[in-house]
Protein backbone atom coordinates (compact mmCIF):
# COMPACT_ATOMS: atom_id res chain seq x y z
CA UNK A 1 0.00 0.00 0.00
CA UNK A 2 1.10 3.59 -1.21
CA UNK A 3 0.52 6.02 1.82
CA UNK A 4 0.06 9.78 1.02
CA UNK A 5 0.15 12.16 3.50
CA UNK A 6 -3.02 15.25 3.36
CA UNK A 7 -3.01 18.50 4.91
CA UNK A 8 -4.54 17.25 7.77
CA UNK A 9 -1.70 15.77 10.35
CA UNK A 10 -2.39 11.94 10.75
CA UNK A 11 -5.01 11.56 8.02
CA UNK A 12 -3.51 10.04 4.96
CA UNK A 13 -4.87 8.66 1.83
CA UNK A 14 -4.36 4.80 1.64
CA UNK A 15 -3.72 3.62 -2.03
CA UNK A 16 -3.49 -0.22 -2.74
CA UNK A 17 -1.16 -1.36 -4.84
CA UNK A 18 -2.32 -3.98 -7.11
CA UNK A 19 -0.43 -7.11 -8.16
CA UNK A 20 -1.83 -7.81 -11.82
CA UNK A 21 -1.66 -11.13 -13.65
CA UNK A 22 -4.12 -12.25 -16.88
CA UNK A 23 -7.04 -12.71 -14.51
CA UNK A 24 -6.76 -9.25 -12.97
CA UNK A 25 -5.58 -8.40 -10.01
CA UNK A 26 -4.83 -8.67 -6.22
CA UNK A 27 -3.96 -5.99 -3.71
CA UNK A 28 -3.43 -5.52 0.11
CA UNK A 29 -6.48 -3.11 1.10
CA UNK A 30 -4.89 -3.28 5.05
CA UNK A 31 -1.89 -4.84 7.36
CA UNK A 32 -1.36 -4.56 10.35
CA UNK A 33 2.58 -4.24 9.91
CA UNK A 34 2.72 -1.59 6.90
CA UNK A 35 0.49 0.97 9.45
CA UNK A 36 2.34 0.30 12.42
CA UNK A 37 5.27 0.83 10.03
CA UNK A 38 3.46 4.41 9.22
CA UNK A 39 3.20 5.03 13.09
CA UNK A 40 -0.86 4.41 12.45
CA UNK A 41 -3.49 2.04 13.92
CA UNK A 42 -3.93 -0.92 12.52
CA UNK A 43 -5.46 -3.55 14.46
CA UNK A 44 -9.56 -3.07 13.32
CA UNK A 45 -11.85 -4.38 15.83
CA UNK A 46 -15.37 -3.72 13.46
CA UNK A 47 -15.99 -3.30 9.71
CA UNK A 48 -19.29 -1.55 8.68
CA UNK A 49 -21.27 -1.04 5.22
CA UNK A 50 -22.96 2.11 4.33
CA UNK A 51 -25.34 1.76 1.32
CA UNK A 52 -26.61 5.29 0.37
CA UNK A 53 -29.34 5.13 -2.74
CA UNK A 54 -29.67 8.77 -3.80
CA UNK A 55 -27.05 10.72 -5.30
CA UNK A 56 -26.63 13.44 -3.47
CA UNK A 57 -26.96 12.14 0.22
CA UNK A 58 -24.59 13.48 2.69
CA UNK A 59 -23.86 11.13 5.83
CA UNK A 60 -22.26 13.39 9.15
CA UNK A 61 -20.07 14.46 10.04
CA UNK A 62 -19.76 12.68 12.92
CA UNK A 63 -17.21 11.52 15.64
CA UNK A 64 -17.59 9.64 18.72
CA UNK A 65 -15.75 11.48 22.25
CA UNK A 66 -12.81 9.38 24.36
CA UNK A 67 -12.48 6.75 25.52
CA UNK A 68 -14.40 5.54 22.52
CA UNK A 69 -13.13 8.09 20.01
CA UNK A 70 -12.91 5.69 17.03
CA UNK A 71 -9.94 5.77 14.16
CA UNK A 72 -11.68 4.62 10.58
CA UNK A 73 -10.45 3.49 7.15
CA UNK A 74 -13.14 4.28 4.54
CA UNK A 75 -12.74 3.09 1.32
CA UNK A 76 -16.25 3.14 -1.57
CA UNK A 77 -16.50 0.07 -2.78
CA UNK A 78 -19.86 1.22 -5.01
CA UNK A 79 -20.09 4.25 -6.83
CA UNK A 80 -18.02 7.49 -6.04
CA UNK A 81 -17.91 10.06 -2.59
CA UNK A 82 -17.24 13.24 -1.96
CA UNK A 83 -15.16 12.19 1.69
CA UNK A 84 -14.59 14.97 4.05
CA UNK A 85 -12.77 14.81 7.40
CA UNK A 86 -12.47 17.91 9.72
CA UNK A 87 -9.55 17.85 12.19
CA UNK A 88 -11.10 18.44 15.96
CA UNK A 89 -8.03 18.00 18.17
CA UNK A 90 -7.85 21.18 19.78
CA UNK A 91 -3.81 21.23 19.87
CA UNK A 92 -3.12 20.30 16.47
CA UNK A 93 -1.69 22.94 13.76
CA UNK A 94 -4.92 21.72 11.56
CA UNK A 95 -7.51 21.93 14.34
CA UNK A 96 -11.46 23.28 12.50
CA UNK A 97 -9.23 22.38 9.23
CA UNK A 98 -11.04 20.55 6.74
CA UNK A 99 -10.23 18.16 3.72
CA UNK A 100 -11.79 16.40 1.23
CA UNK A 101 -11.30 13.73 -1.68
CA UNK A 102 -13.22 11.76 -4.11
CA UNK A 103 -13.09 8.19 -3.41
CA UNK A 104 -15.14 5.92 -6.13
CA UNK A 105 -15.05 2.03 -6.58
CA UNK A 106 -12.46 2.52 -8.89
CA UNK A 107 -9.75 4.70 -7.81
CA UNK A 108 -9.94 2.44 -4.68
CA UNK A 109 -8.33 4.70 -2.71
CA UNK A 110 -9.36 4.88 1.10
CA UNK A 111 -8.86 7.52 3.70
CA UNK A 112 -7.27 6.91 7.16
CA UNK A 113 -8.75 9.01 9.35
CA UNK A 114 -7.85 9.40 13.00
CA UNK A 115 -9.50 9.60 16.87
CA UNK A 116 -10.59 13.53 16.93
CA UNK A 117 -11.42 13.91 13.73
CA UNK A 118 -15.34 14.58 12.22
CA UNK A 119 -16.04 12.52 9.39
CA UNK A 120 -18.70 12.97 6.59
CA UNK A 121 -19.48 12.31 3.25
CA UNK A 122 -21.80 13.13 0.23
CA UNK A 123 -22.50 10.49 -3.12
CA UNK A 124 -21.57 11.58 -5.69
CA UNK A 125 -23.92 8.48 -7.55
CA UNK A 126 -26.50 6.61 -6.84
CA UNK A 127 -26.27 3.59 -4.82
CA UNK A 128 -23.11 4.70 -3.59
CA UNK A 129 -21.32 1.81 -0.96
CA UNK A 130 -18.76 3.03 1.88
CA UNK A 131 -16.88 0.51 3.74
CA UNK A 132 -15.06 1.01 7.02
CA UNK A 133 -12.39 -0.47 9.58
CA UNK A 134 -12.97 0.83 12.66
CA UNK A 135 -10.33 0.25 15.60
CA UNK A 136 -12.90 -0.35 18.49
CA UNK A 137 -16.63 -1.64 18.61
CA UNK A 138 -18.90 0.83 18.31
CA UNK A 139 -20.24 2.69 21.53
CA UNK A 140 -23.62 4.88 20.66
CA UNK A 141 -24.11 6.96 23.29
CA UNK A 142 -19.86 8.50 22.59
CA UNK A 143 -21.47 9.61 19.14
CA UNK A 144 -21.15 13.27 18.37
CA UNK A 145 -22.03 15.53 15.44
CA UNK A 146 -21.61 18.62 13.30
CA UNK A 147 -23.83 20.42 10.84
CA UNK A 148 -22.66 19.83 7.34
CA UNK A 149 -23.13 23.46 6.83
CA UNK A 150 -22.05 24.68 10.04
CA UNK A 151 -20.21 28.33 9.61
CA UNK A 152 -17.49 27.30 11.73
CA UNK A 153 -16.23 25.04 8.92
CA UNK A 154 -14.52 25.51 5.51
CA UNK A 155 -16.48 22.31 4.31
CA UNK A 156 -17.85 22.91 0.38
CA UNK A 157 -20.26 20.19 -0.82
CA UNK A 158 -20.27 19.72 -4.57
CA UNK A 159 -23.99 18.85 -4.98
CA UNK A 160 -27.26 19.46 -3.74
CA UNK A 161 -28.06 17.43 -0.46
CA UNK A 162 -30.80 15.56 -1.90
CA UNK A 163 -31.23 13.35 1.55
CA UNK A 164 -29.69 13.77 5.59
CA UNK A 165 -30.84 12.23 8.46
CA UNK A 166 -33.01 14.93 10.85
CA UNK A 167 -30.88 14.15 13.59
CA UNK A 168 -27.90 15.65 11.10
CA UNK A 169 -29.65 18.33 10.24
CA UNK A 170 -30.22 19.33 13.84
CA UNK A 171 -26.60 19.66 15.31
CA UNK A 172 -26.08 22.74 16.90
CA UNK A 173 -23.09 25.78 15.43
CA UNK A 174 -19.73 24.25 16.48
CA UNK A 175 -18.29 25.65 20.30
CA UNK A 176 -15.05 24.24 21.20
C1 LIG B 1 -22.07 4.12 13.10
C2 LIG B 1 -22.79 2.88 13.56
C3 LIG B 1 -24.15 2.80 13.58
N1 LIG B 1 -24.76 1.68 14.00
C4 LIG B 1 -26.23 1.63 13.97
C5 LIG B 1 -26.92 2.76 14.70
C6 LIG B 1 -28.20 2.98 13.90
O1 LIG B 1 -29.19 2.07 14.34
C7 LIG B 1 -27.79 2.58 12.48
C8 LIG B 1 -27.48 3.78 11.61
O2 LIG B 1 -26.53 4.55 12.33
P1 LIG B 1 -26.22 6.05 11.86
O3 LIG B 1 -27.48 6.73 11.44
O4 LIG B 1 -25.38 6.66 12.97
O5 LIG B 1 -25.32 5.81 10.56
P2 LIG B 1 -24.50 6.96 9.79
O6 LIG B 1 -25.27 8.24 9.81
O7 LIG B 1 -24.10 6.38 8.51
O8 LIG B 1 -23.22 7.15 10.72
C9 LIG B 1 -21.93 6.99 10.22
O9 LIG B 1 -21.69 8.06 9.34
C10 LIG B 1 -20.48 8.78 9.44
C11 LIG B 1 -20.18 9.34 8.07
C12 LIG B 1 -19.35 8.04 10.04
O10 LIG B 1 -18.19 8.27 9.73
C13 LIG B 1 -19.61 7.03 11.06
O11 LIG B 1 -19.11 5.78 10.63
C14 LIG B 1 -21.01 6.89 11.41
O12 LIG B 1 -21.33 7.89 12.35
O13 LIG B 1 -26.64 1.74 12.62
C15 LIG B 1 -24.06 0.59 14.43
O14 LIG B 1 -24.64 -0.43 14.80
N2 LIG B 1 -22.69 0.65 14.42
C16 LIG B 1 -22.02 1.75 14.00
O15 LIG B 1 -20.77 1.76 14.01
Amino acid sequence: MRFEETPLAGAYRVWPEPLSDERGFFARTACTDEFAAHGLVGQFAQSSVSFNARRGTVRGMHYSVEPHAETKLVRCTGGAIHDVLVDLRPDSPSYLKSFAATLTQDNRCALYIPAGFAHGFQALTDAAEVLYMIDRTYVPGSARGLRWNDPALDVAWPEPVTVIADRDLAYPDWTA
